[in-house]
């Protein structure tokens, strides 16, 4: 269950007041995620998503929030955050940060098919073309000086030959990242979490539509290719080896290159970033796994899922984009 922070009805009209969106028809907790607190909000104007945020600072908040304003601004389908009377889109509930965006209609799909992998590729390729006006600048807090630092306090709980693999990758892309290739990178805005579970889908699943993407509180400026290498870890896999499914990876690529084809930078360093990506989410599963908050009190995710798809992305020193 996340709700961590909970909201009394009212708290809800309390808040609401602070907006022009009607009056209180429902709130309800959503229990997945385990980043955030989010309620379903029905009112008399329509459906939104209220989020507080458990970790999220309000210093880091408004690059999220305005990107997500943004990008909806450019016709890319994301929550559009709400502006309150104030003309602002962040307040505050019980102490904490707290968005409402709008509630977007469909469902994640948990084995999706190349179609939704291609609606995937395509959406992303859109939402960086429209990222490079967004002006707010904020790193992605989880790239690699955040690895560096997370590193050293895990390995007391790593084998020999996880330490070994762990160290192994994390000199690789330090190396990598100060190199001619990586400054080449075409880069941006990028939403750095866009596994599955984050994007919604409408329409049948023989014929699916977009619904849109969620959860950008792990977006950040980056290198395009991480984003696009973070999501077909996740999309175009076989579940329990982390083997890329080569029909499911063509359809997503294919799509987003047919949106913004890839550089030839991108084409050397494809190989690289799709084992940075595969650190990035082993070493914050690690860190969960080993070193929770006190906050969070869902089952983490399982590490060794990455720890498998790092080795498999270095078994592929000549994969080639489209
Ligand atoms: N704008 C939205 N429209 C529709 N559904 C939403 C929206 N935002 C969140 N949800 C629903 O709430 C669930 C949890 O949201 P979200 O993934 O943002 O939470 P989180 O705590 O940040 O999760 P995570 O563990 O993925 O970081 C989603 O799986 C989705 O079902
Ligand atoms: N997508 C992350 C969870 C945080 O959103 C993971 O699967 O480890």
């Amino acid at each position: 269950m996340a709700v961590f922070t909970p909201v009394s009805e009212n708290d809800a009209h309390e808040l609401l007041a602070r907006y022009t969106l009607g009056e209180l028809v429902s709130l309800r907790g959503i229990t997945a995620g385990i980043e955030n607190t989010n309620f379903f909000l029905t009112t008399t104007h329509g459906e939104y998503v209220l989020t507080i945020f458990e970790v999220l600072t309000a210093q880091q908040l408004p690059f999220y929030i305005e990107l997500m304003h943004h990008l909806a601004q450019h016709h890319i389908p994301v929550p559009q955050p709400q502006t309150l009377r104030s003309g602002e889109r962040l307040t505050a509930l019980h102490g904490k940060p707290c968005v409402i965006v709008t509630r977007l209609g469909g469902g994640y799909e948990p084995a999706p098919s190349p179609a939704h992998c291609a609606l995937a590729g395509a959406t992303l390729a859109q939402a960086h073309l429209a990222g490079q006006s967004f002006e707010i600048k904020q790193a992605n807090l989880r790239g690699l000086p955040w690895w560096k630092r997370t590193v050293p306090l895990l390995l007391p709980f790593l084998s020999a030959e996880q330490s070994e693999l762990i160290q192994r990758t994390l000199a690789d892309q330090t190396r990598f990242a100060a190199g001619s290739i990586y400054r080449q990178l075409p880069f941006g805005p990028a939403h750095c979490d866009l596994f599955r579970d984050n994007v919604l889908f409408d329409g049948t699943f023989e014929m699916p539509r977009m619904g849109g993407f969620i959860d950008f509180y792990f977006a950040g400026q980056d290198t395009w290719l991480f984003d696009v290498a973070v999501s077909v870890n996740d999309w175009c896999i076989e579940q329990t080896t982390g083997v890329f499914d080569a029909e499911k990876l063509n359809a997503w690529l294919q799509a987003y290159a047919s949106v913004r084809p890839f550089t030839e930078a991108e084409q050397h360093a494809w190989p690289i970033l799709l084992q940075a990506a595969a650190l990035r989410f082993w070493v914050s599963r690690l860190y969960d796994y080993f070193l929770p908050r006190p906050a969070q009190t869902l089952k983490p995710h399982d590490p060794r899922h990455f720890e498998r798809i790092l080795r498999e992305r270095y078994k592929m020193v000549a994969i080639a984009l489209p």
